[in-house]
């Protein structure tokens, strides 16, 4: 095991491109990756010359409740080929990986899985969910806030309008945990538009919301045409939509409830707290899941808690159990409040027991310390305290990460 080379960086890719069932060819594609691949923060395993294992690390910043931006290691590329499987290739790599991350002072590592059973062993919890909705539009109407007249939509060649985008979704990284501060190279990921991937959808498309001379919120989507013997049943494929304000927000989806010859609109990925989910006229006809998102791994628990603030205050003592990172095990007193946190280690009596992966999936706020307790996740071992923790880790706004990475 090594850290990538620049050289090795084909093999390397191919390696992980095959675990992937081998599809992606766009050399576009592959070009950005390998712009956007970290090479000092990969690792290769080795075989003779033969590649057999890949990991990343992206350098990210992620918001955390109160709004902070900490840093996190995006963990990525993560792949074992598999003539070498089940041997404890992955295992060693996140063993370095997690090693890795600790000496670069980083406090999170945090992912998006191709599989949900992979990394809880690794103490990483599921943070964030997001909504998939496919909503009948023949049937679906949408009730728009006052203001929805007055924004203005236009067409945009989503390449033209990247920059105007951007801005607007930089605003909006602050505002929610979970998002991560893009980096340079990272934005045209989200206008790439390979052929092979649209499977018989048009190319991307993308709708400005405009307030006088302001662009209020963006979507870009594509369409898949279809006719049936009733007549058109053609589908809009949302890929990408950010709103400052409610009517920028409401006329956007109505404009995509509305567009001539579709009867779906197809919409992955959503916060779990979407607006136009209060709009709807029949949320049974909006066919919604549930889907975990972001994974967050506390790297260091003590730099973790204090990074964050809490909405309630809170003096509590966790005992911590982390096999992996074992570092982090132990006794470590939390107090904190809307302004800040203090966590350092203690020897006083726990008020609450459980592992590294349930403060992990409580962390961004999403997922309440109570229901972990209610599935016997987290232990309460002083009477209040699970309430008191419970109510200061949530958070106003769901947490939410809009892309994998
Ligand atoms: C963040 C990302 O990049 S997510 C992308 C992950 N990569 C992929 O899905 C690509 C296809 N899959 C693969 O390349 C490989 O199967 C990997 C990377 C998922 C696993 O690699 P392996 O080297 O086989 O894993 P390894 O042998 O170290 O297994 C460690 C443990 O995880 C378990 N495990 C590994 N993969 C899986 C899985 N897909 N589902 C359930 N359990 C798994 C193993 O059973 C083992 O369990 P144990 O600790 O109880 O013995």
């Amino acid at each position: 095991m090594r850290v990538l080379r620049k050289p090795d960086w084909e093999t390397w890719y191919g390696t992980l491109n095959r675990a992937f069932g081998g599809a992606l060819e766009s050399s576009k594609e592959r070009e950005l990756w390998e712009a956007l691949t970290e090479h000092d923060r990969s690792i290769g395993v080795w075989d003779g010359d033969t590649c057999v294992g890949t990991a990343g690390a992206f350098t990210f910043r992620v918001t955390v409740p109160g709004g902070a931006s900490v840093p996190a290691a995006g963990v990525t590329m993560v792949s074992v080929a598999a003539t070498h499987r089940r041997r404890g290739l992955l295992r060693t790599m996140m063993r370095r990986q997690l090693d890795d991350v600790r000496s670069w002072g980083e406090p999170l590592a945090v992912l998006t899985a191709s599989e949900p059973e992979i990394y809880g062993r690794f103490g990483y919890g599921t943070a964030t969910h997001q909504l998939n909705a496919e909503v009948d539009t023949t049937r679906v109407r949408l009730s728009v806030p006052p203001g929805t007249d007055d924004v203005r939509l236009r067409y945009a060649a989503p390449a033209d309008a990247l920059d105007v985008c951007e801005a607007l979704y930089a605003r909006r990284v602050p505002e929610r945990p979970g998002m991560l501060a893009r980096r340079p190279g990272w934005e045209r990921l989200g206008v790439l538009d390979p052929g092979n991937d649209r499977d018989g959808q048009s190319p991307l498309q993308c709708v400005l919301a405009e307030r006088g001379a302001d662009v209020v919120g963006y979507v870009r989507f594509r369409i898949k045409p279809e006719w049936d013997r009733s007549g058109p049943r053609g589908a809009v494929h949302v890929s990408a939509l950010e709103a400052l304000d409610p009517a920028a927000h409401a006329a956007l989806w109505r404009f995509l409830f509305g567009i001539d010859l579709t009867s779906t609109v197809v919409a992955p990925a959503r916060p779990v707290d979407e607006p136009w989910l209060h709009l709807v006229s029949d949320i049974r006809r909006c066919s919604v899941q549930i889907k975990d998102a972001l994974y967050v791994r506390l790297v260091d628990v003590g730099a973790a808690l204090e990074a964050r603030t809490y909405q309630t205050p809170l003096d509590v003592v966790f005992e911590v159990d982390d096999a992996f990172c074992t570092w982090n095990a132990g006794r470590w007193r939390l107090t904190g409040d809307a302004k800040g946190a203090s966590c350092k280690r203690t020897d006083e009596a726990a008020d609450l027991s459980l592992s590294v992966r349930e403060l992990g999936a409580a962390y961004l706020g999403g997922v309440s310390l109570t229901s972990l307790a209610a599935a016997g996740r987290v232990r309460e071992l002083r009477q209040g305290a699970l309430a008191e923790a419970s109510v200061a880790f949530g958070s106003a706004v769901a947490p939410w990460l809009p892309h994998g990475f």
